[in-house]
């Protein structure tokens, strides 16, 4: 467990970390999810001591460790571009710890063995690093940092610099591998759909303060706030009201059954006649609300297909309100077919209004 209370550090004037308090439970692996200077590197250098914070503390499994330096905190670390010993082969590197601790060499050589077929580098043992794909140096680096069986493992975009495809695999990589060696895990990332994969706990922050931390689907369902909302998923503004793009159904003035992009597929009557008939409404022309076609709150507009790009599994359709107002549906590749739009058509977008997000369409995202 690690427990950061009240930290702040400041350069200068700016405030990197924000009176952050925040609990990692043993065993977890928590991603530090947020924009770029939000301060996720400067939290996570915080937890390895390599950052000295202005106020706050931090304890690793109840040992207060904040003045400690971070070789007496138990931590294993691997950063984007790790700098692995060019001179060293795979094994030699992995070894690196082992040896400068003084380990006896059968032992070393029998938790090298274990470690490279842990991270599935064994064939690779007798290679130098500039012999290794980025994605093999990675997990080289992974294997490096567990070596020293550390009791907190910190990984800062450990695949960051990485393609898109060997991103994806490590990522399932990780996962497994933590559910194997079940290491209290912080991993830094500005990638939201990297952090709901593969965490079981996510942190986000912006501007140096933390916003909410809660299970992966918990902060895409319930977020606290319109930030985290737009951080964690595509928002769409409908009629004022902040919704997500694969919950708006389209559907052309004259059908009487719409479709959407996945629960609601089948939805059906609607408050679509609200739009032309309540132009008075607080978002303008072509804005309703209702409960009749999703069975709870629900937000109508009038809009205009801009633009439709096919991905393959989903289609995303840009759409433009009666005020101008540019926006997003999912739709899924069925629906869409089915639908058949084509640019500038005229449809109506509905969408349930969630009453935990309902009231965030005031906010600016
Ligand atoms: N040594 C430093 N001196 C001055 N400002 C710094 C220093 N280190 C970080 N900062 C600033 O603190 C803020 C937070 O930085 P940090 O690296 O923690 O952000 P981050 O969320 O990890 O961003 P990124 O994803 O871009 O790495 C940034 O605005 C950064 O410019």
């Amino acid at each position: 467990m690690i427990t950061v209370t009240g930290a702040t550090k400041t350069y200068g004037a700016f405030r990197a970390l924000d009176d952050v308090t925040l609990d990692i439970p043993a065993g977890s692996l928590t991603a530090l999810l947020g924009p770029s200077g939000s301060g996720k590197s400067t939290l996570l250098r915080a937890l390895a001591g390599l950052e000295t914070l202005d106020a706050g503390r931090v304890t690793i499994n109840g040992i207060d460790v904040t003045a400690e330096p971070p070789q007496r905190r138990g931590i294993g670390f691997v950063f984007q571009h790790y700098a692995a010993f060019k001179h060293l082969t795979v094994r030699e590197n992995v070894a690196f710890g082992l040896a400068i601790r003084k380990k006896p060499k059968p032992q070393t050589d029998a938790r090298v063995a274990e470690l490279l077929e842990l991270v599935g580098l064994t064939g690779l043992a007798g290679r130098f690093p500039d012999q290794l794909s980025g994605g093999q140096r990675q997990r080289m680096a992974l294997a490096r940092a567990l070596a020293i069986e550390p009791s907190v493992l910190l990984l800062d975009e450990p695949f960051g610099a990485l393609d898109a495809h060997v991103r994806a695999d490590l990522r399932a990589w990780l996962r497994r591998l933590h559910d194997e060696v079940h290491v209290t895990t912080v991993l830094v990332t500005h990638d939201q759909e990297e952090a709901l994969e593969v965490a079981d706990r996510v942190a986000v922050l912006n501007h140096g303060r933390l916003e909410q931390v809660d299970e992966p689907l918990a902060v895409y369902d319930r977020p606290a706030n319109a930030f985290v909302m737009g951080f964690v998923g595509s928002v769409a503004r409908l009629g004022g009201a902040l919704v997500r793009p694969h919950r708006i159904a389209l559907r052309r003035p004259e059908e009487s059954s719409g479709v959407a992009s996945s629960v609601r597929s089948t939805a059906s009557a609607s408050v679509g006649s609200a739009s032309t008939s309540s132009p008075s409404t607080s978002s303008g022309a072509g804005t309703g609300t209702g409960t009749a076609e999703f069975g709870e709150a629900s937000v109508t507009v009038d809009a205009t297909v801009d633009r439709i790009a096919r991905l393959g599994s989903e289609t995303v359709v840009e759409l433009l309100d009666a005020d101008g107002v540019r926006f997003v549906a999912r739709l899924n590749r069925a629906d869409s077919e089915r639908l058949g739009l084509a640019r500038g058509e005229r449809v109506s977008a509905s969408a349930p209004l969630d009453p935990a997000t309902a009231d965030f369409g005031d906010y600016v995202i």
